[in-house]
């Protein structure tokens, strides 16, 4: 039997999920910890590996590994982190929009204080930049330990660094920032990067021959996992961010809401992240709160609490603003009322997302299919519904490691039916 294994790496765990030729699941892994800190990044690897049942692990065809967008590191020549990686949501590229401003397209994709483009530049700035030999994403970097090679990385990934995802070439603007480090080689999401290295394969019964494939975000691989295929069907992600994704036939890009689109196929994935989401949730609520309080919300009537709920200053999308205070006031004694203002606020952000893709040009929505841990609270879809006036319906897979794992059973496997995603 021939097996596939994708892995996501989220905000807050990682996940590993085995398939077979027919996209069925084998078995799932997850590491449970606390919070997925950098340095138990490689650790973790290793245990999600390990959880897999031996027998299943003989039979992996190909690996692909899935990473939280625009976290990002500096490595020396052996692949050793030099500096403690940039997440995602890690504003310090603030200090260098000036300079990216006087070389990037306007409103390209790289005028983020987040983007993966402000975090090299603001790195190269940095007394550690000059033990830098490559510069990578997280699911890089994690498929590098398993297959040996620096360097390399996918055009999903690469999008925010300012590779340009039509040509499929790096610009020649960048090249004027001068930038002395190793960018990665850019292959297309899945492509069969190399067999794992053979200590890997020995050390956890795979076969020599297993594939590890080039990976994609996180966000990309749960719209993969969510069914969604036609033009105008929608995938938000509730997990720790709010991410919205829209197929489109036309490519947008808008730095001003933080609006960009990955190429997917023949057709284009527009949409935009917000730091609001399910982390502000866990400040408040822990899961069983969420899912307790929530039933006792009437997500018919619409709460009039207007919040912008963040943990700290900045968004990206709908408004990219770096300085963007949180709005949380103000708070209701009853802690069920406090709930419904988040949700319904969070939902209010999420309409104004897909209604500034639709205005900028994209498909008109049809449908939106739900992932990550927020996917399951049929009171926040109810709400969701109402202010989006399209069906809200579950992804037929919520988890992102299941599309990282068609992903890679698309490119590695023979099957006649194997679909292209990217
Ligand atoms: N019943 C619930 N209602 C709303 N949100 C929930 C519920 N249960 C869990 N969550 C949220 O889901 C988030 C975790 O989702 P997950 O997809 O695992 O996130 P990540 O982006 O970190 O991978 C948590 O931040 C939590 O607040
Ligand atoms: O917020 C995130 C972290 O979980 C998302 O990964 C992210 O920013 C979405 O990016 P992309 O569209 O490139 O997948």
């Amino acid at each position: 039997m021939d097996l596939y294994l994708g892995i996501d790496y989220g905000t807050s765990g990682a996940r590993g999920v085995v398939i077979d030729e027919q996209g069925k699941i084998q078995t799932e892994v997850r590491y449970s910890g606390q919070k997925l800190e950098a340095p138990h990044w490689k650790s973790t690897l290793w245990s999600l590996l390990a959880e897999i049942p031996e027998p299943l692990r003989r039979e992996i065809r190909a690996i692909a590994i899935n990473g939280t967008s625009s976290t990002v590191l500096l490595c020396d020549g052996a692949g050793e982190p030099v500096a403690a990686p940039l997440l995602y949501n890690d504003g310090r590229g603030a200090v260098v929009l000036e300079q990216l401003k006087k070389v990037a397209p306007p409103n390209h994709t790289v005028l983020s204080a987040t983007s993966s483009l402000a975090k090299l530049l603001w790195m190269s700035q940095q007394s550690f930049f000059s033990e830098a030999r490559y510069f990578l994403h997280q699911a890089d970097w994690l498929a590098f330990l398993l297959h040996g090679k620096l360097g390399i990385s996918d055009y999903h990934n690469a999008l925010k660094l300012g590779y340009d995802v039509e040509a499929l070439e790096y610009p020649e603007w960048l090249e004027k920032l001068e930038i002395p480090i190793q960018l990665p080689t850019v292959l297309a999401p899945g492509t069969p990067i190399r067999e794992i290295r053979p200590d890997i394969a020995s050390q956890f019964g795979l076969q020599k021959d297993c594939l590890v494939c080039a990976g994609t975000t996180d966000s990309i691989a749960a719209f993969i996992a969510s069914g969604a295929e036609s033009p105008g069907e929608a995938v938000t992600s509730l997990g720790s961010t709010l991410v919205l994704k829209l197929l489109s036939h036309t490519r947008i890009e808008d730095a001003r809401y933080g609006i960009y689109s990955h190429r997917f196929g023949d057709l284009w994935l527009t949409g935009g992240a917000s730091n609001t989401g399910g982390a502000v949730l866990r400040e408040f609520f822990n899961n069983a709160e969420l899912a307790s309080l929530s039933q006792e919300i009437d997500p018919a009537t619409a709460s009039n609490l207007d919040y912008y709920p963040l943990l700290k200053a900045g968004d990206r999308f709908p408004i990219n603003d770096p300085n963007l205070p949180p709005r949380l006031t103000p708070r209701p004694a009853a802690p069920r009322e406090f709930l419904h203002g988040l949700l319904e606020s969070m939902a209010r952000i999420e309409a104004r997302g897909y209604e500034l893709l639709q205005n900028l040009g994209a498909n008109q929505v049809t449908r939106v299919y739900t992932a990550g841990g927020g996917a399951t609270n049929s009171t926040w879809n109810a709400i969701r519904q109402r202010h989006l006036k399209v069906p809200v319906v579950a992804s037929e897979n919520t988890e992102a490691a299941y599309g990282t794992a068609l992903l890679a059973k698309a490119k590695a496997s023979n099957h006649k039916n194997a679909k292209k995603f990217t």
